[in-house]
């Protein structure tokens, strides 16, 4: 049972970060101190406008404090927060990283800060073990659907289900994480108007998810299809995503043993109805001309396919086309120079 209310940081405040901070703040047991970047100005002039299938309508909302950058421990004299989530795209190919970024709020030499990492992906903890062996890290799989549709509008059309456990860290007893998941897990419930669960074992559920996140992230953000009409495209299953699901389900059980259900195809290809046309959060990103997460995505799952001799054909293909097109992103935004054309 949690006595005393605890101190949150959420780093990032978009489509599932606000989520985040609602379900906080509501059950009472946590007080949130949220960072955002693009839509800090509204939030802090306006607050969030949220439409919620959990939550409803909120107009106006805020979390207890609200900023515009990465709070720093020792130069702002604040004492360690309980638990520091990040909410942002995880990209690694792009700066900062997600060690840079949260370094400032992070303890050096205690692990009183208990680390969520609330992103998709594979092996997103591991850039954090050197840097910060001290720090227990959470592992949090969502299943929410929701999007920021306008800078601090959110809207979330599928209810928040999240899984929260502990990732391996070699330096730290597990039963701290794991106890430090069961509190985090009680402190996001309280308000009961999500389905978050302990899990305890988040590398089955993180490649559970790959199985969507490897395959339909990629192939509608290249298509321009919402999962609902790659389900009526002329071949598009058997031509493309069940070939992608099926090497996610054998790299998970050449790489780690990890065995995924029978049904496990079939049941992502339907998690959602067809007739709810859901854009996985990669197409949206790219529909708004953001980069895009296909490192931790697709890469690594692919990485570790390899490495462990497995052969992923489908997948090469997809990661290869989310590389160049996050060049051409790159292009976009100025990061690389083209030579001038002749
Ligand atoms: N949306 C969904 O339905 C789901 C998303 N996920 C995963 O959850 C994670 C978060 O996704 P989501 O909320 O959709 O992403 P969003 O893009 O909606 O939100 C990310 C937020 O982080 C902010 N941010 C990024 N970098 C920084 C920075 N350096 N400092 C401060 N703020 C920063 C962004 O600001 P800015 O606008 O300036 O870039 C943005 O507001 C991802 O890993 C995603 O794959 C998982 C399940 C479902
Ligand atoms: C599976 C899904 C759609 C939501 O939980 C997701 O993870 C995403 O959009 O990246």
């Amino acid at each position: 049972m949690i006595d005393d209310k605890k101190t949150v940081l959420i780093v990032g405040g978009g489509a599932v970060g606000a989520i985040a901070a609602v379900n906080l703040e509501t059950g009472g047991l946590a007080t949130v101190t949220i960072v955002l970047r693009s839509n800090y100005n509204v939030v802090q002039e306006k607050g969030y406008t949220i439409e919620s299938c959990d939550h409803g309508k909120l107009n106006g909302w805020r979390p207890s404090v609200v900023r515009n950058t990465v709070p720093n421990l020792i130069e702002e004299d604040i004492p360690p927060y309980d638990y520091v989530i990040l909410c942002t795209k995880n990209i690694p190919d792009i700066p900062p990283t997600a060690v840079d970024l949260v370094a400032p709020a992070l303890p050096k030499n205690s692990n009183k800060t208990t680390l969520l990492l609330l992103q998709n992906g594979l092996n997103i903890e591991r850039p954090f073990l050197r840097p910060h062996p001290y720090v227990p890290i959470l592992s949090g799989i969502s299943m929410i659907g929701s999007a920021e549709s306008s800078p601090g509008h959110i809207v979330q059309d599928e209810g928040d289900k999240l899984l929260i456990g502990a990732f391996p860290t070699s330096n730290i007893n597990p039963a701290v994480p794991e106890r430090r998941a069961e509190q985090f897990v009680e402190m996001y419930g309280k308000a009961r108007k999500t389905d978050c669960k302990y899990s305890p074992d988040v590398l089955h559920d993180r490649w559970k998810k790959l199985v969507f996140n490897a395959c339909l992230n990629p192939i509608c953000a290249i298509t321009g299809l919402d999962d609902g009409r790659l389900r009526l495209a002329d071949g598009a299953l058997d031509g493309l995503v069940r070939p992608a699901m099926w090497e996610i389900v054998g790299a998970a059980r050449a790489v780690c043993g990890v065995q995924l259900a029978d049904d496990v195809v079939e049941a992502t290809i339907n998690v959602d109805p067809l007739e709810s046309y859901l854009k996985p959060s990669m197409q949206q990103d790219l529909d708004k001309g953001n980069f895009i997460e296909f490192e931790n995505l697709l890469g690594e799952p692919l990485r570790e396919g390899r490495n462990a001799g497995f052969a992923m054909p489908t997948l090469e293909v997809l990661y290869q086309l989310a590389k160049a097109i996050q060049w051409r992103i790159k292009e976009e935004r100025g990061l690389v120079e083209v030579p001038k054309k002749k």
